[in-house]
């Protein structure tokens, strides 16, 4: 890693999605340990805790756009995107914990108005790239990809005042194995470019690896991690609410983590989707936690 400063930032939230529990994710990684695994890497941490959540006494759906608790979403990502945004004005590493996807919206908004182009390494069984058109479920969690390429409700779109904030071809989605038909239609469209689980076990995760650092590290001048442990596979990640089958395993992980810590191009990234009441003794958490240590230089030897 470049930055030797971590600002880490907490988002308890879980109105992206209807399962409870995601809202725990920050505390379920911090009590595995993230803050220490950091702090014995040597990083200096600055903990800005979590971001306070309005939670409204019941779901509520927007009249026009099918979109659940689009209000609330809209409000929290506009104060993740402007708190990230001093971070990476000081010149801290901003390392996000959610709560579920949908806060990649405000992520991202806040990260990449400090670059030309910025590349995304999004690490999920899906590709997130629904709008409220195509989105099966109106959970915005299923949206943050397309929001941040400027497809979506102009309430998520706007959030940081700039339109788009990714162009497609800055992005590389990494174990997807469940693509909607919309979804499918616009990476096609726009020429994303996806490793599915097809290709992760036809090349193996290292030439995948290799192949996505390389395509970025040619066009891009700044790269977030957007990982959610559903691209995991449930067997070691079983604390998700989307779980899907046949994912990638924990070493793959590790290695590919291992392999952006070597690229030295990771400007920043989040941790999304842990829901501990799901969980199995905090082993999504406790996962995620030892990926982090790979991404920030943790070595067997
Ligand atoms: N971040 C996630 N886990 N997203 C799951 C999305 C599932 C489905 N594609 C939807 O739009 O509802
Ligand atoms: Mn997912
Ligand atoms: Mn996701």
């Amino acid at each position: 890693m470049t930055k030797n400063k971590i600002s880490i930032i907490g988002v308890p939230m879980d109105l992206g999605q209807s399962r409870r529990g995601v809202d725990m994710g920050p505390s379920a990684l911090r009590y595995a340990g993230a803050i220490e695994k950091l702090e014995e890497l040597k990083y200096q941490i600055y903990d800005l805790g979590d971001i306070p959540i309005i939670r409204p006494d019941k779901p509520n759906t927007d009249h026009d756009s099918k979109l659940k608790n689009l209000k609330q979403v809209v409000e929290a990502n506009q104060k993740l995107s402007e708190m990230v945004d001093q971070e990476v004005t000081k010149g801290h590493f901003p390392l996000i914990f959610g709560g579920d996807h949908s806060i990649a919206i405000g992520s991202l908004a806040g990260i990449s108005k400090h670059y030309d182009n910025l590349g995304v390494i999004w690490y999920d069984a899906h590709g997130d790239l629904n709008s409220s058109e195509t989105s099966p479920s109106g959970n915005i969690h299923g949206m943050p990809l397309a929001v941040s390429l400027g497809i979506g409700d102009d309430k998520l779109t706007a959030i940081g005042d700039y339109v788009p904030k990714v162009k497609p071809e800055n992005i590389v989605i990494i174990g997807a194995r469940s693509l909607d038909l919309g979804e499918r239609e616009l990476i096609r469209n726009k020429g994303i470019q996806v490793y599915t689980m097809h290709e992760i076990d036809r090349l193996g995760m290292p030439a995948v690896m290799e192949e996505a650092i390389g395509y970025l590290q040619n066009r891009t001048d700044g790269v977030h991690l957007s990982l959610d442990l559903d691209g995991l596979d449930p067997s070691e990640a079983p604390g998700v609410g989307t779980p899907v089958i046949g994912g990638i395993t924990y070493r793959e992980s590790h290695l590919a983590m291992e392999m952006l810590e070597e690229s030295s191009m990771l400007t920043s990234a989040e941790f999304v989707e842990v829901n501990p009441i799901l969980d199995e003794k905090n082993k999504t958490a406790t996962v995620a936690v030892g990926l982090m240590g790979s991404l920030f230089g943790e070595k067997l030897k």
